[in-house]
């Protein structure tokens, strides 16, 4: 929409009658929402004209960047051909099978089959019903609980929230459903105390064996967990935990879901957080990079065994209007087809990746910065008052971080804060230039906070 209305009566009407996730109506009503109006890149524009280095690829899902015409061409001609057919009732359609080939062939191990969605949340609540399904077809119906963690993020619906270990969601809705237990994330930097983070990844790790045992086995179907928690606030965990996870899976009768909703398609440096980490799962949820979000797609990548299971447990009775969006799915296929020719995640693991490393850690020796981590194009600082102690600002947690994210708007970047963490999700197609920018404008913002916040005596 290149001749929009003025920004003023976009802002009052989207108050009018558009209500926003995660945000205080109210609040947002009164000051006005940004007009993004177009993105090309790795740049945003907004309806004033200003251009925003956009370091959080949208919501960690524009991994080809924007402005790629070749994914409207592919949605122009699909509408055109056929814009619209479902799978429900004994029917397919090319894009279905296209895609689900090419997943078969992109995701490690033998995550063979696809069932589709159109969300991260919607495939998760998927996982909740096949992993049940799977296990009372294997005559273990009581196998019903999923283990997960506090602090993890698996989406917005009423199970993929109760998946989901954030409180403040739980707090809204009466949630988690029955049969979800949560145990403890593997956070060193705020949990980790005296432990050495080798030593604390073991321990969070065998938190998980010790569910299992309380809760009983014959009751545990699955565990869910993000590679990397994203919307945690990029909390990567310790070398030893993800091993530990798996030998506990392998030793115990459950599931492994991998939440790759944001470690997947390229994030961490390879084509999945499963390659980066070495997990084998079961099962593993895609969305976000799948399409670099030009289109809504998501689903579930299932093992062969898990899938024989189902397929020969006569009808399962689940899926959406969209499973397998034509539009979307073409989209996604276009997407794939140009992160695999043009190298894009050869050239993060090679060449971006590595030189984002040893450019954000250099953020650590600023004063506020505690910890500085990176894998792949996903990073994060912790800032604190105190680095030597790892403490927390007295200030309630998010004060800092909500100021250095509005420096950061005022300094043309756009990075996330998660409470009093600042986070980088970029498009994968960031250059070292591109970095370069995006450091200056990250040191600047951070510097800026920290002058403010001790102006304010918030240390
Ligand atoms: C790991 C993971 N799993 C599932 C979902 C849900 O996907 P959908 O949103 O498509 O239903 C997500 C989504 N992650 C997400 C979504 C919206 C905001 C933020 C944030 O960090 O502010 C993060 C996610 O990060």
């Amino acid at each position: 929409i290149t001749n929009h209305p003025p920004t003023k009566e976009l802002q009052e009407l989207d108050a009018a009658h558009h209500m926003h996730p995660f945000t205080a109506g109210a609040e947002l009503a009164a000051k006005g929402a940004r007009v993004i109006t177009s993105a090309k890149g790795v740049t945003l524009t907004d309806s004033e004209g200003v251009e925003l280095m956009d370091a959080m690829a949208g919501l960690w899902c524009v991994n080809i960047g924007y402005g790629r015409h070749e994914l409207a061409e592919a949605a122009a001609r699909q509408m055109r051909e056929l814009p619209y057919y479902n799978t429900f009732f004994q029917t397919t359609h090319v894009p279905a099978v296209a895609l689900a080939t090419k997943l078969a062939e992109l995701v490690p191990g033998d995550l063979n089959q696809v069932f589709y969605g159109c969300s991260g949340s919607d495939a998760n609540d998927t996982n909740i019903r096949l992993v049940r399904h799977y296990w009372a077809a294997k005559g273990k119906p009581d196998k019903k609980v999923i283990i997960s963690r506090k602090n993890a993020y698996h989406g917005s619906t009423v199970a993929a929230a109760s998946l989901g270990g954030m409180s403040a969601m739980h707090a809204q809705g009466g949630l988690p459903i029955p049969d979800i237990h949560h145990i403890d994330e593997p956070n060193w930097y705020a949990q980790g105390g005296d432990l050495s983070p080798e030593e604390f990844g073991l321990e969070r790790a065998r938190q998980l064996e010790q569910a299992i045992a309380e809760i009983g086995e014959d009751r545990v179907a699955a565990f869910i967990a993000e590679p990397i928690q994203g919307a945690g606030g990029v909390i990567i965990p310790p070398e030893t935990y993800w091993p530990e996870i798996q030998r506990i899976c392998d030793a115990h009768e459950i599931l492994l879901i991998a939440d790759e909703v944001i470690c997947g398609f390229g994030r961490t440096g390879n084509w999945f957080g499963c390659d980066t980490f070495n997990i084998r799962p079961d099962i593993m949820t895609i969305a976000k990079g799948l399409s670099s979000g030009y289109a809504p797609i998501g689903g579930s990548m299932v093992s062969d065994e898990v899938a024989e299971v189902i397929a020969n447990a006569g009808d399962f009775n689940h899926g959406y209007t969209y499973s397998a969006h034509p539009v979307s799915a073409a989209v996604a296929l276009e997407n794939l087809r140009i992160l695999e020719e043009e190298k894009i995640v050869d050239t993060v693991r090679d060449v971006t990746a590595p030189y984002l490393a040893e450019r954000w850690t250099e953020l650590a020796d600023h004063p506020m910065i505690g910890e500085a981590k990176v894998c792949g194009m996903v990073a994060s600082v912790a800032m604190s008052p105190d680095k030597a102690n790892r403490a927390p600002f007295q200030a309630p947690a998010g004060t800092i971080g909500l100021m250095c994210r509005d420096r950061c708007f005022e300094n043309k970047l756009v990075m996330r804060h998660v409470g009093d963490r600042m986070i980088i999700s970029p498009p994968l197609i960031l250059t070292k230039d591109d970095i370069d920018t995006l450091m200056d404008r990250a040191y600047r913002s951070i510097d800026e906070a920290y002058l403010l916040a001790k102006k304010e005596g918030l240390f």
